[in-house]
């Protein structure tokens, strides 16, 4: 099977580049060599590769930034996952595409599932659901694994900023009244080699992937399980990780100055994906354990 993985240096594409090869053989142009704001150079690769699968790891993540770039934020977003479901659909591939909780916004009571009423916030959300829409629109055969609170070793995040600061600061202020489920980005990756085991189970050939898929298409929560606030997180980053010795606060969201709101639940059930496909990702608490087992030196963060 050939494989575009597209991301490939973000948190999600760097942790899926090296599960997926075991699919098939894969292709992950960096942004220097295939930007993919660059519609005409984007169908290009695609008609010319014809892979049977794009995994779309790609995104205009800075949350902030884009109530600034609306037009970046949808070109990435929006556009883009519309235009490869379309280019997909022209040979017969899939695509497996990711969206985020700020689809919602927040004043849901529990868990949110796949088919409460979106209500982005903001730009970022209000991009990322165009995308849903879009891909879904184009008629391809489509997974989208929305997902929540990302973080690993790599790239900007929350973990790794909070890592940095524990050792530099006495003291940090840290938001306690949004709750939602922390997502380590290996635990994205092996939940979308798990979906795709199960769909390409039933046959080697190069297609089996695609034929899998039907009747299975769609929108699919998947977090780490649990849920916490910002502030536990943080103190349980520490907890693991006493070179962090800063006291930690919790503070309410309005004393944290942004200039978009944050859903104040976030929280996604992923009961569709365990009865889909009897896949479910570890507890936050675990795979944030597991996550900070791959970092021997906690000190890297200053440096790196
Ligand atoms: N980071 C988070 O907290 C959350 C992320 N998500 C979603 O998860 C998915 C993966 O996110 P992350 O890995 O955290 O993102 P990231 O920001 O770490 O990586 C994004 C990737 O997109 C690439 N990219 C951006 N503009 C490009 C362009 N014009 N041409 C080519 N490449 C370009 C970047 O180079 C980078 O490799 C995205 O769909 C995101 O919306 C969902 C919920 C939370």
């Amino acid at each position: 099977m050939r494989i575009l993985l597209t991301g490939v240096n973000g948190q999600v594409g760097s942790a899926l580049k090296p599960l997926l090869r075991s699919l098939g053989t894969v292709q992950a142009p960096p942004r220097e060599e295939l930007d993919l704001v660059d519609a005409r150079a984007v169908a290009a690769w695609v008609r010319q590769y014809r892979p049977h699968l794009i995994v779309n790891a790609a995104a205009y993540t800075a949350v902030d930034r884009a109530e600034q770039e609306q037009a970046a934020a949808f070109a990435l977003n929006a556009q883009l996952p519309e235009l490869l479901g379309s280019l997909q659909r022209e040979w017969g591939g899939a695509v497996i595409h990711y969206s985020t909780d700020y689809v919602f916004d927040g004043t849901h009571e529990g868990a949110y599932t796949e088919k409460d009423i979106t209500a982005p916030l903001g730009v970022y959300g209000r991009s990322k659901r165009a995308g849903e829409e879009g891909l879904m629109s184009s008629g391809v055969p489509a997974l989208i694994f929305r997902t929540s609170w990302v973080y690993g070793l790599h790239g900007r995040n929350f973990l790794r900023t909070m890592l940095r600061l524990g050792q530099e600061r006495a003291e940090i202020q840290v938001v306690n009244d949004q709750w939602g489920a922390p997502t380590w980005a290996g635990s994205i990756a092996q939940g979308t080699m798990a979906v795709c085991a199960t769909l390409c189970s039933s046959a080697q050939a190069e297609n089996s992937l695609v034929d899998g898929l039907t009747g299975k298409e769609g929108i699919y929560h998947l977090t780490n399980g649990g849920a916490t606030t910002w502030y536990d997180f943080t103190r349980r980053i520490f907890e693991l990780r006493p070179e962090c010795r800063a006291l930690v606060l919790p503070i309410p969201s309005g004393d944290y100055p942004s200039p978009v709101r944050r859903p104040v639940n976030s929280r996604l059930d992923n009961t569709k994906l365990k009865e889909v496909f009897g896949v479910r990702l570890p507890l936050w608490s675990e795979a944030l354990e597991d996550c900070l087992a791959e970092l021997p030196d906690v000190q890297e963060v200053l440096t790196s």
